[in-house]
C-alpha cells in the first residue's frame, strides 16, 4: 500500500513539507504546483530534494480548465499542458491531474471532453506520461465522479485514467457504489479527504474544511471498500484544504494523517475481508473497559492540598508503593494515585507543570494489542525503568506529553496493587463515589481534530458533535469520545482564547491536560451530606439558576429546594435526570465533579456548562485570582 499526500494539507515551506511529510512515513506526495510555484528552486532540484526525503511524487496538480474549451482558448490550453509536461519531466513525475474545468468559456459535453482528453493522451503517450481526470463537485460541466467516467471511457486512451476524490463524490451526497464496476487499472488515482456535516456552499467546504479520514462525517469508508473493490492498486492519497492545518504544526499533522490512513486501510478490510489491502495485520481496535487510576504528580505543600481535596471528596489513602514516594487513594472503583517521587515521568512532569495529572491507567482488552496497534498508528510506546519486583505495565505517550498506561486482566497486571503497594491501613466511610464517569481534557482549539483521532483510531470509541460552551469570556468547543457502553467517556474541551476558564488552564498549566474528573455516585444527596461532613468545599451555585430550573422542567418544589441548598445542578433528557456538584478550583483551574446518571442519561449537563463556568470564575474573581 503506498502512502500519499497533497504538499497543500501540510503547513510551511515546500521544505518543512517535505521534512514533516517523510518524518511521518509516506511514501510520497502530490506536488500542489503553487507550492512548487512558491519555492525557489528548480524543478530538477525539487525531484532531488523529494527523493533525498525518500519520498516519490505520486503525482502533480491541479491542471485546470482544460477541456471542451473552443478555439483559439483550446490550442492554448494544450500548449499550456505541454509545459507542464516539461515540468512533470523535470520534477520527475509521469502523472497530472486534471479537475473538471469551471472556465466560463466551457463548452461541456461528455464527447467534446472525451476528445480532448484523447488527444491529449496522445501527446502525453509521446513522453511517458499520464493523465487523470478528476471531477470537481462545483465543475462547470462535470462535477460527478460517474461523468468524469464515462468521458475517460470514452476517450479510451491507455494514458488517459480516472481520479477519485472521496470529497467530490461524498461531498455532494453522491453514492460511492457505482465505483464498483470501474476497472482498477482505470484508476489512476486517489486522494481522500474527510469533512464536518456542517451544510454550506461546496467549494467554500472543500477548500477549508476537508479533515483527515474518521476526523469528520463522510463515509471514507464506504468509499474506499468500493474503490478497492473495483481492484484499484495505486497510491492512497491524503489531499485535505484545512484552514487550521494551513497553520497547525506540520508534523503533528503529517503524522494524524498516516495515522487516519492506515485506520482506515484496515477498517475497510475488516468491513470487506474479500478486498486485498497490502497492509501488515494490526490488532483491531482497543475495547475500553474502564478507567484504572488517574496519577497526579503532586509535591510539597501542592501533595498536602491534593490530599486534603481527595480526604474532603471522602477519598482513602489505602496503600503505599513499596519502592517509591506514592501513595493510592481509592473510593468505590476509584483509584487516584499521587506520585511525589523524584525519578521518572511523574517528576518530569512536575518539573514542567506542577501538581497536575500526569498518566491515565486504561483497563483494556489487551494490553499487548493496545501498544501494537498504537505503534502500528505512529503512536510511541514508553517506557522507564523498573525498580525491584515492579510489574512493566505497557504504556504509550498520548499527546502533549501525556501518559497512558494499559492494564488487563489475562496477563495478570491488574495484580499491580497487590504486587507494588503495602496496604496504609487508613480508614474512613467515604462519601457513596463509585467510579469514574468521565475526564475532561483541554486543549487548544486546534488540537482537537487530533486528540479525537488519536481516542477514535486506537480505541473502540465513538465521537459525538461537536457542542459549543459559553464561557463568559469566550467560546470552548466540547466533543466526547466514548466508548459504547460508557466504560471510558473523555470530554475534549478547545479553547479559542486564553480569556476562557479552559483557555486560562491551559495557559497555566502549559499545555493540554485533564483538567476535571467526573466521579459517578448513585445517590447526589447522600453524597452531598457526606461531603459536607468531610469538609468538601462546594462549588456555590446562584439562586437565578434555581429560578429558571423551576420555569426550565417539571420538578417538585421540595427537589428544587434540596438541590438549591447542595448546590447540585441539574438536566433532564427524555424524562432521565442528571445531577452535578462541583468543586473548587485547585492547581491553575483543576476540578472535580460529581454526578449521578438517573436511568441512562447519556449527556454531560452541557446546558449547565455556562452557569458552572461563570460560578468558577466569580469564585476566582473574589479570591484576586486573575479573573480570566
Ligand atoms: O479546490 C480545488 O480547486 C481543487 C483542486 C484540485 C483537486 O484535486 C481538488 O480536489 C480540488
Ligand atoms: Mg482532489
Amino acid at each position: 500500500m503506498k502512502t500519499s499526500i497533497a504538499t497543500v494539507s501540510i503547513s510551511g515551506t515546500l521544505t518543512e513539507k517535505l521534512a514533516a511529510i517523510s518524518a511521518a512515513g509516506y511514501d510520497g506526495i502530490e506536488i500542489f504546483e503553487q507550492d512548487f510555484i512558491a519555492h525557489d528552486g528548480s524543478p530538477a532540484e525539487v525531484g532531488r530534494m523529494v527523493r533525498d526525503h525518500g519520498l516519490e511524487i505520486t503525482m502533480l496538480q491541479p491542471f485546470r480548465d482544460f477541456e471542451c474549451l473552443p478555439e483559439p482558448l483550446r490550442s492554448k490550453a494544450f500548449d499550456r499542458a505541454e509545459r507542464k509536461f516539461d515540468l512533470m519531466q523535470e520534477l520527475g513525475t509521469d502523472l497530472i491531474l486534471i479537475c473538471s474545468s469551471c472556465h466560463p468559456a466551457s463548452l461541456g459535453g461528455i464527447d467534446r471532453a472525451a476528445n480532448d482528453l484523447n488527444e491529449l493522451g496522445d501527446r502525453a503517450k509521446a513522453r511517458g506520461l499520464r493523465v487523470g481526470y478528476e471531477a470537481l463537485a462545483w465543475g462547470r460541466h462535470v462535477n460527478d465522479h460517474r461523468d468524469a467516467w464515462e468521458i475517460v471511457r470514452r476517450a479510451d486512451h491507455d494514458n488517459i485514467g480516472l481520479i477519485l476524490d472521496s470529497f467530490h463524490t461524498l461531498g455532494r451526497g453522491l453514492s460511492p457504489e457505482s465505483i464498483r464496476s470501474i476497472p482498477g487499472d482505470k484508476i489512476f488515482f486517489v486522494q481522500l479527504a474527510d469533512a464536518p456535516a456542517i451544510p454550506m456552499d461546496l467549494l467554500y467546504w472543500s477548500r477549508h474544511f476537508r479533515n483527515m479520514p474518521g476526523e469528520g462525517d463522510l463515509d471514507v469508508r464506504g468509499f474506499m471498500q468500493a474503490v478497492m473493490a473495483a481492484g484499484y492498486s495505486g497510491p492512497l492519497s491524503l489531499e485535505i484544504f484545512n484552514d487550521q492545518f494551513r497553520g497547525g504544526n506540520a508534523r503533528t499533522v503529517a503524522k494524524d494523517g498516516y495515522r487516519s490512513l492506515i485506520t482506515l486501510m484496515d477498517d475497510v478490510r475488516k468491513a470487506e475481508p474479500e478486498v486485498k489491502v497490502d497492509l501488515p495485520a494490526i490488532p483491531s481496535r482497543i475495547g475500553v473497559h474502564g478507567v484504572e487510576f488517574i496519577e497526579f504528580t503532586a509535591r510539597g505543600d501542592d501533595a498536602g492540598k491534593l490530599a486534603g481535596l481527595l480526604g474532603s471528596l471522602g477519598f482513602v489513602r489505602t496503600a503505599r508503593h513499596r519502592n517509591k514516594d506514592i501513595d493510592l487513594w481509592q473510593q468505590g472503583e476509584i483509584r487516584i494515585v499521587v506520585n511525589s517521587d523524584p525519578e521518572g515521568h511523574a517528576a518530569h512532569v512536575w518539573n514542567a507543570r506542577g501538581l497536575s495529572v500526569c498518566d491515565i491507567g486504561l483497563r483494556v482488552s489487551s494490553a499487548q494489542d493496545t501498544v501494537e496497534r498504537a505503534r502500528a498508528l505512529g503512536m510511541s510506546p514508553f517506557d522507564q525503568p523498573l525498580g525491584p519486583g515492579e510489574l512493566d505495565i505497557p504504556a504509550i505517550r498520548g499527546l502533549e506529553g501525556s501518559i497512558l498506561h494499559f492494564i488487563d486482566e489475562d496477563s495478570g497486571l491488574s495484580r499491580v496493587w497487590d504486587v507494588e503497594f503495602v496496604p496504609a491501613g487508613d480508614e474512613t466511610k467515604g462519601a457513596g463515589l463509585k467510579r469514574i464517569d468521565h475526564l475532561a481534557q483541554t486543549m487548544s482549539y486546534d488540537d482537537m481534530l487530533s486528540w479525537t483521532l488519536f481516542y477514535s483510531s486506537l480505541f473502540d470509541m465513538q465521537k459525538s458533535p461537536m457542542v459549543d460552551v459559553i464561557d463568559p469570556d469566550g467560546l470552548v468547543r466540547s466533543q466526547i469520545v466514548e466508548s459504547k457502553g460508557g466504560e471510558m467517556r473523555v470530554t475534549l474541551n478547545g479553547a479559542e482564547t486564553h480569556r476562557t476558564l479552559a483557555g486560562n488552564f491551559l495557559a497555566s498549566n502549559f499545555g493540554a491536560s485533564v483538567q476535571h474528573i467526573a466521579l459517578e455516585t448513585d445517590d447526589i444527596f447522600a453524597t452531598a451530606k457526606a461531603l459536607a461532613d468531610c469538609k468538601f468545599e462546594v462549588l456555590p451555585i446562584p439562586a437565578n439558576y434555581y429560578a429558571d430550573l423551576a420555569s426550565r422542567f417539571d420538578i417538585s418544589p421540595d427537589l428544587l429546594a434540596r438541590l438549591k441548598a447542595a448546590n447540585v445542578l441539574y438536566d433532564e433528557e427524555n424524562g432521565r435526570s442528571f445531577f452535578q456538584l462541583y468543586s473548587r478550583s485547585f492547581a491553575g483551574g483543576m476540578f472535580f465533579e460529581i454526578v449521578q446518571r438517573g436511568g441512562g442519561y447519556t449527556g454531560f449537563g452541557g446546558p449547565n456548562a455556562p452557569f458552572r463556568i461563570a460560578a468558577q470564575k466569580r469564585l476566582g474573581r473574589v479570591k484576586g485570582v486573575p479573573a480570566a
